[in-house]
């Protein structure tokens, strides 16, 4: 049997060094290529014991800056492929970075740009490879984009986002926009809810759908621009420092429509907010269109001026809800089409059971059973996923207690929840109390005889019948599986 994966054993070096491979792509992405060679390609992995990811880096200068800067966002990648990762540590060891540099395999080939910046996603493959060929044009415009925008991500498109139930508002909201910029009612358009639920991915859908019909009707494309609510903090502070502000401010101007991404840094930063607020008012009074996601409504955004909280709230506020069971299972099969890659619909289900919270989770487990499948040439099965993903699930264990189950259990069949330990053995009580074992066994990490102490002093051979029984009458009755199912959710959630 292969050795389980996770920071509990460490995990074997090649699938650490593509997981690390993975999140240096996606900081390079989030953060831009002249960003990413700044700062963050010295950075060299050293470990991941346990909770702990140890990153070296060449200097204190550089280590101080990539704490300050993207501490937060290198511990949330580290946390999507390894939730039990609890700290990110970062040393300085003078030779670090060198070594590694040249030999960095995902590194694009760049470009030099004629602003000296370094286009840096040529080499990108993917469906939106091409259109991220830039090609700079006189007026300091890359085709469909300020010059200063951060790159979108070519897999984040309207094609790849699923619609559901809890989406489809702020969907349908996100294409109208992309139709129709800057119409009435949705400027600006306002996207918000939890972490890793698709905020992202439909805002740089919005902008690559613009940019493609800009360049398919062939009137010229809108000026798009996008960054997260942290880069136009640095760039404020650097235009701040570099006395070129006017610079700053007519370069955001100029734009026909500016994404915003994760608003809610913006919290208790005066000064940059009340540049945004400026740049904010230009833009929506010159008829321009503002996108601008956050965690929270604009009404919670304490820390938020009052006066750009009203205006964030004046246009269209959509709201992506947590997922369901079933978006997360369409998400997975999408996901599994796009790969190509084989995935049986029980393992689909056992992860959309398992992560609940937050989509960007929940494909990351899915990646990791793929790459695991290429990397041994071995299908995926249930048996392999609940060992490569152990960490995983334990992390997104909920800690239903057997109590819990019983009482459930017995509301639903209305019985007594004292009949959960009675001696009682009348089947409107038998089966139930079966039932409830049988939870308790799939629940909890409970041992068989524990379970039984747990039930009135029944024997562990009495659980282990009720697990089968209940098994095997969920195979030949569906009405039955599906109150249990459907027992098991309401504890799961
Ligand atoms: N409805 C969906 N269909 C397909 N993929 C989705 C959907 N929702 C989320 N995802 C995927 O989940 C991942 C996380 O989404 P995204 O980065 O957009 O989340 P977010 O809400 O911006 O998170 P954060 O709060 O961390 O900024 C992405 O890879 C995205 O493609």
């Amino acid at each position: 049997m292969e050795k389980a994966v996770g920071p509990s054993s460490p995990p074997a070096s090649a699938q650490l060094a593509e997981v690390w491979a993975r999140i240096r792509g996606r900081l390079r992405e989030e953060f831009g290529e002249v960003e990413y060679r700044t700062w963050l390609r010295q950075m060299t992995l050293s470990s991941l014991q346990g909770e702990e990811v140890v990153i070296v880096l060449p200097t204190r200068f550089l280590r101080d800056w990539v704490r300050s800067h993207y501490g937060d966002r290198l511990q949330a990648l580290w946390r999507a492929e390894y939730p039990s990762v609890r700290r990110i540590e970062l040393r300085v060891v003078p030779e670090a970075g060198r070594r590694d540099a040249p030999a960095d395999p995902d590194e694009p080939e760049a470009r030099p740009q004629p602003n000296g910046h370094a286009e840096g996603r040529a080499g990108s493959v993917g469906p939106r490879a091409a259109e991220q060929r830039h090609e700079p044009r006189a007026d300091g415009r890359v085709d469909g984009r300020a010059d200063w925008s951060a790159p979108l991500d070519p897999r984040f498109t309207f094609d790849t986002f699923v619609v559901g139930k809890p989406n489809e508002f702020a969907h349908a909201c996100a294409r109208r926009v992309a139709e129709r910029p800057a119409s009435p009612g949705f400027n600006p358009l306002f996207l918000y809810g939890g972490v890793g639920l698709g905020k992202t991915h439909l805002m740089h859908a919005i902008a690559w759908a613009i940019r493609e019909r800009g360049a398919q009707d062939g009137r010229g494309s809108l000026t798009v621009a996008y960054m997260s609510a942290e880069k136009f903090m640095y760039r404020f502070i650097a235009a701040l420092r570099s006395q070129s502000t006017m610079e700053f401010k007519e370069s955001l101007r100029s734009v026909d429509v500016l994404l915003i991404d994760d608003l809610q840094f913006l919290i208790g930063k005066d000064n940059t907010q009340e540049e945004f607020f400026h740049t904010f008012n230009a833009l929506v009074d010159a008829g321009k269109q503002i996108i601008v996601s956050s965690d929270k409504p604009p009404a919670d955004l304490a820390g938020i001026e009052d006066r750009l909280r009203t205006r964030l709230g004046q246009g269209m506020v959509a709201d992506l809800h947590a997922t369901t069971y079933e978006l997360r299972i369409s998400i997975l099969q999408a996901k599994v089409q796009q790969a190509g890659v084989p995935v049986p619909d029980k393992v689909l289900e056992f992860l959309s059971h398992k992560i609940t919270s937050n989509v960007r989770e929940l494909e990351g487990a899915l990646n990791r059973l793929i790459a695991h499948a290429n990397l041994f040439g071995r299908p995926v099965t249930m048996e392999g996923a609940q060992e490569v993903l152990h960490d995983v699930l334990r992390a997104h264990d909920r800690r239903v207690t057997i109590e819990e189950i019983q009482k459930r259990v017995a509301e639903h069949y209305n019985i007594r929840l004292s009949d959960m330990s009675s001696p009682r053995r009348a089947r409107n009580v038998a089966r139930p109390r079966q039932v409830a074992m049988y939870l308790a066994k799939q629940l909890t990490t409970r041992s068989l005889p524990e379970i039984g102490r747990r039930f009135g002093g029944r024997d562990h051979t009495t659980v282990m019948h009720a697990v089968s029984r209940v098994a095997e009458l969920m195979q030949q009755d569906s009405a039955f599986a599906e109150d249990v199912e459907l027992l098991r959710r309401m504890l799961e959630t």
